[in-house]
Formats: C-alpha cells, sequence, structure tokens
C-alpha cells in the first residue's frame, strides 16, 4: 500500500516527544516563512504538451557525477537520531533504496564512517563554518576517506536564528543523541537546557564563524578537492559571487524557513539564480517539496534537481530506512506520472514553456 505524505507526518508527530516535534517543525521569527514557498509553488500551474510517446518515461538524472534515480536529494538536517535510533544509517539506507542523493549534516548522530558503510547511493557532507577551522578540516579528511563525494557549505546561517517554539521549549538535545563526529569539547554547549532560550542557537553563537566572506572560500577549495556547494543562495548577486569564487553547485534555499524570516520564499528566488548562474553549474531548489508535481515545477524553473528535508525525517520516525524510502519513492512515483501528463519522457524535456503564473501568463524564456 502507498501511503500518503501526511500519513508519514501525523505518525511522526504522534510518535515524538513534543519538544522534538517543534523543532523539527518549527521556523524562525513570526514563522512566516514555513509556508511562503509552499504557496509560490502552489502558484505555479504546470503547461502540458500532448502527442508526446511517454510510453516509457526515464526520471533518472545526473548531478555532479552522480547517476539518481529522479532528481531528488535528502537535505542536510541535524541529529536523525532524534527520529529514529539508527539515525543516518537508516537514512542512508533507505535513499539509497530509493536512488536519491543524501546529504549529511555536519551536525549528524552518527559517524560519517558508518553513514558511508550503509549507504548504496551517493552522499555529500554539509558543513557550517566554525571558528576552529581545524575540526572542519578533519571532518572534511575523514568525508573524503569515506567517500563523499561533495561538501555543501551552509551559507544562511551566521548563527541560528530565533526559533520561538525552540526557546520556549529550552530545547537541547537529549542525552543519549550526539554530533558524534564532533569533539565534545565543540559540542559542549548544545546540550543543556535553560527555560526560554535554544540550546543550539546558544552553541551556534560559541562555534560558528560569522566573519567568514567570499575570500574564504579559497581556504576551503585549498584543503580539499571535492566540488564545493553552496546552501541558502537567493538572489542573482550572490549566486554571480559564488560562481566566480569556483563554487561547483548552488542550493536555493531559504534554510526551510528556519532562517531569515520575512525574505522571498526559495521557489520565489529560483528562475533569478539560474539566470545569473547561466548554466555554469548545477541548481538546486530546497525547502517546500512536498509532492512529485513539485519537482517539475523546479525542473521548468530551471533548477537540476531538488532537496527534499522534513518528509524524510517523517518517514524515518515512522519506520526507519523503509519509512525514509517509502516517502523518496511516493514523490519519485508522483514525478514519473506527472512526466507522462506533460508529456516530458526525459528531465531533459523540462523548460520554462512547461509552466505559468494565473496572473502573469506564461514566463518570459
Ligand atoms: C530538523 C532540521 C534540522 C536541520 N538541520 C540542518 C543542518 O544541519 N544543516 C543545514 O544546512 N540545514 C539544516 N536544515 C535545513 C534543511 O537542510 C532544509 O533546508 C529544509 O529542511 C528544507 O525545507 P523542508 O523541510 O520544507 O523540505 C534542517 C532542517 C530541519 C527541519
Ligand atoms: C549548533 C547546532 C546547530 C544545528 C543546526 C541545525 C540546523 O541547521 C537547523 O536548521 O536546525
Amino acid at each position: 500500500m502507498v501511503m500518503a505524505l501526511h500519513t508519514y507526518e501525523a505518525a511522526a508527530e504522534e510518535r515524538l516527544p513534543g519538544p522534538v516535534w517543534d523543532f523539527f517543525a518549527g521556523g524562525s521569527g513570526t514563522e512566516s516563512m514555513l509556508t511562503a514557498g509552499r504557496e509560490a509553488l502552489d502558484r505555479v500551474q504546470l503547461r502540458p504538451r500532448c502527442m508526446v510517446d511517454v510510453s516509457r518515461c526515464d526520471p533518472g538524472t545526473d548531478l555532479l557525477g552522480a547517476r539518481l534515480a529522479a532528481p531528488l536529494a535528502v537535505a542536510p538536517m541535524a541529529y536523525h537520531q532524534l527520529a529514529h535510533p539508527e539515525g543516518e544509517v537508516a537514512s542512508a539506507r533507505g535513499a539509497g533504496e530509493a536512488g536519491a542523493l543524501l546529504t549529511v549534516s555536519m551536525f549528524a548522530s552518527r559517524a560519517l564512517e558508518d553513514i558511508a558503510a550503509a549507504a548504496s547511493g551517493p552522499l555529500w557532507l554539509q558543513l557550517y563554518w566554525l571558528r576552529r577551522r581545524e575540526v572542519m578540516r578533519d571532518l572534511i579528511r575523514r568525508a573524503e576517506a569515506a567517500g563523499f563525494r561533495a561538501l555543501v557549505l551552509t551559507v544562511d546561517a551566521p548563527r541560528v536564528a530565533y526559533r520561538p517554539r525552540d526557546a520556549a521549549n529550552g530545547f537541547a538535545v537529549p542525552p543519549g543523541v550526539r554530533a558524534v563526529n564532533l569533539s565534545t569539547e565543540v559540542m559542549a554547549a548544545s546540550h543543556g537546557s535553560r527555560s526560554g532560550e535554544s540550546a543550539l542557537a546558544r552553541h551556534s553563537r560559541e562555534q560558528f564563524d560569522a566573519s567568514i566572506t567570499w575570500e574564504d572560500l579559497a581556504w576551503l577549495r585549498e584543503v580539499t578537492s571535492l566540488p564545493v556547494v553552496l546552501k541558502g543562495v537567493l538572489t542573482g548577486e550572490d549566486a554571480e559571487l559564488a560562481v566566480k569564487h569556483g563554487v561547483s553547485g548552488l542550493i536555493v534555499s531559504n534554510h526551510g524557513g528556519r532562517q531569515l524570516d520575512f525574505a522571498r520564499s526559495a521557489p520565489e528566488c529560483l528562475t533569478e539564480v539560474v539566470d545569473a548562474v547561466g548554466g555554469s553549474c548545477p541548481v538546486i531548489l530546497d525547502g517546500a517539496i512536498r509532492h512529485g508535481a513539485d519537482l517539475a515545477k523546479a525542473l521548468c524553473m530551471g533548477a537540476d534537481a531538488v532537496m527534499l528535508g522534513r518528509p524524510a525525517l517523517w518517514g524515518l520516525a515512522h519506520s526507519g530506512d523503509a519509512g525514509v524510502a517509502g516517502v523518496l519513492r511516493l514523490l519519485i512515483d508522483q514525478f514519473e506520472e506527472v512526466m507522462a501528463l506533460m508529456g516530458a519522457p526525459t528531465v531533459a524535456d523540462f523548460g520554462r514553456s512547461g509552466i505559468a503564473y494565473p496572473v502573469c501568463g506564461r514566463l518570459p524564456s
């Protein structure tokens, strides 16, 4: 039986302790950005073509040298063990089973080597820029040795933003779950709750280097030969600068509504970024992806792939690796059907003529 996405969500909410559910579901500030991306994607309408041979549709694609079953990746999310005891190891199994890429957070709760051993699909490692660069360098060395294929540098979080639910809950990572790839010394501040304050927000102010600028990317590119992908770019200006500084890919993202409040949603920024990079590197849309049709809309707007956040955690909380694979397969199957009904038998068949906005009509090509 194929389960609907909201069934996974409801099961996760029922299973998880309240403060953990709030950490997963919550946003920053007024939480205005939690719904903005979804509303933007819902406004985009598909323009199908007919009388095209869709007897065989192939959702497969290549992303930075990796073959994927569909243009779909799991976004980096901290502490998967909050959802399931096997944590990222189960997520890696589930993503591999579905043919999707998994991005492992710097704050993963399982060792990079164990995640890699369980994975049958490609892995990327996400990094925040820490004050202690030697810690980043060690992590990168381990990721390289374990076969990770790219680094994702998150650039929308010089600190973890004020998140009212986590502050009200005095949220701290519970005992028994740890960012095991970082030393206890680096992680000390993220445990131990205080009322009215999120321990993660406090920790980020202590450990993240909020002074980095474009010039610092040279250091990262020196310490690794892995491709570097920036996550959290929302403007054409920054996209151009990123390309100029040698990045290999961009993730258009507002961090799932967890960082800057009152911003434009990621889907609304996508064509601006795509136009700015002019095909010089892949562009990935992250946030608010909840249906296979969203993959089609993102591809029409020029994305090469999309990233899925919370729904992967719902699947993990529901049934471990099977739940992660179930959620990913659900979206891939929906996408394959949209391909057939759109008259787009391959990923390359999606373009700007495939979508319209009800108010403006057809987007300029
Ligand atoms: C519980 C949780 C933890 C997250 N941890 C990270 C992280 O460690 N690094 C990061 O770059 N983004 C992190 N994110 C943001 C996601 O990578 C992604 O941008 C966001 O979840 C996408 O939105 P969606 O959940 O609507 O799909 C986290 C998001 C959630 C919900
Ligand atoms: C100091 C730990 C920070 C973990 C942040 C995870 C994250 O990005 C999120 O959105 O939550």
